[in-house]
C-alpha cells in the first residue's frame, strides 16, 4: 500500500481512497439498528472477560491481528495496545519514513468514545434485532478504518515539516499549538473533503436498478451525517493527531 516515500499528494490521495473505506463502513454498519447490548459495559457473561460485547471481540481480534503482523505497519494503531502479543510472522521492512515518537501518539481512546457517544446515536436507527455479534463486528471495521484516517495525520504532519521545516521548528521549540494548528490547516482543502464525502454517501448509498434510473433519493446513510462527522469529528482529530506528532518531532 504505502510504497517507498510518502508526499503531500501521495497522502492526500490515500486519505481520498480511505473516504471510501469508512463510508461503506457506515453503510454497512447502517443495516443494523443500535442494538445497544452490544456496548453493556457491565456484561458479566463473557468467561475470563470484563467488559461489552464489543470491546471483547475488539480485545480477541486485535490479539490474532497483531500476531500476523497488522500493528508491524506504522500506521496501523490498536484500540487495546495493553498486553498485544507480538508479530509471530516474517514481516516486510516498512520503511521509517515517521519520527519514532510518533508510536506514543494512540488517540483510539478518544475516537472509541466519540463513537459510541457521539456517533452511532447520529446514523443508527433505535430498536434491537439480536445481530451483536455482527454489530460488533461491523463497528470493529468502521473504528478501525476511521482510526486508521486520523492517525495517517502522523504522515501528513512529517511530509509538510519536511517541506517546510524552518517554518514549523521555531513554533515546536515554542510549544505554540494554536500556531501549528495554523500553520497545517488548509480550509479549502477542509472544504472540499466535506463536500466530496457527501457526494461519495449520495453515489455509494443510492438504491441501483437495472433499468438505469436511481430511485428516490433516500440513501443508506443520510449524506449530511457524513459530512458532519468529517467537519466536526475526523477532521479536527486527524488535525490534533498532527499537532501531537509536531510538538514531539524534534525529540
Ligand atoms: C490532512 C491535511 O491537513 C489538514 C487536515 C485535513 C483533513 O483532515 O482532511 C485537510 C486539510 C488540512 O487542514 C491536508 O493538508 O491534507
Amino acid at each position: 500500500e504505502s510504497g517507498n516515500e510518502y508526499t503531500l499528494e501521495s497522502a492526500r490521495t490515500s486519505l481520498v481512497r480511505q473516504e471510501d473505506t469508512i463510508i461503506f463502513g457506515l453503510i454497512e454498519r447502517a443495516r443494523f439498528p443500535i442494538n445497544s447490548p452490544t456496548y453493556n459495559q457491565n456484561n458479566i457473561s463473557i468467561p475470563h472477560f470484563f467488559g461489552s460485547l464489543l470491546d471483547f471481540l475488539i480485545n480477541d481480534t486485535e490479539a490474532i491481528q497483531a500476531k500476523a503482523g497488522r500493528y508491524v505497519n506504522p500506521e496501523e494503531n490498536p484500540f487495546f495496545p495493553e498486553n498485544l502479543p507480538a508479530s509471530v510472522v516474517p514481516h516486510y521492512p516498512f520503511p521509517q519514513f515517521l519520527h519514532p515518537a510518533a508510536a506514543l501518539i494512540n488517540i483510539n481512546k478518544s475516537i472509541r468514545k466519540m463513537y459510541l457517544d457521539e456517533l452511532l446515536p447520529m446514523f443508527v436507527a433505535s430498536g434491537d434485532d439480536g445481530n451483536y455479534a455482527q454489530t460488533a463486528a461491523s463497528d470493529l471495521s468502521l473504528l478501525q478504518a476511521i482510526s486508521r484516517r486520523i492517525h495517517y495525520g502522523k504522515f501528513v504532519a512529517e511530509v509538510k515539516f519536511r517541506e517546510s521545516r524552518k517554518d514549523y521548528e521555531p513554533l515546536i521549540r515554542a510549544k505554540d499549538r494554536e500556531a501549528l494548528m495554523n500553520l497545517l490547516t488548509s480550509k479549502s482543502v477542509e472544504e472540499i473533503v466535506v463536500k466530496r464525502v457527501g457526494k461519495k454517501a449520495m453515489v455509494f448509498g443510492q438504491e441501483v436498478s437495472v433499468d438505469g434510473d436511481v430511485k428516490g433519493n433516500k440513501y443508506k446513510v443520510d449524506p449530511s451525517v457524513v459530512s458532519n462527522l468529517y467537519q466536526k469529528w475526523i477532521i479536527p482529530l486527524t488535525k490534533l493527531v498532527e499537532v501531537e506528532y509536531l510538538l514531539n518531532r524534534l525529540n
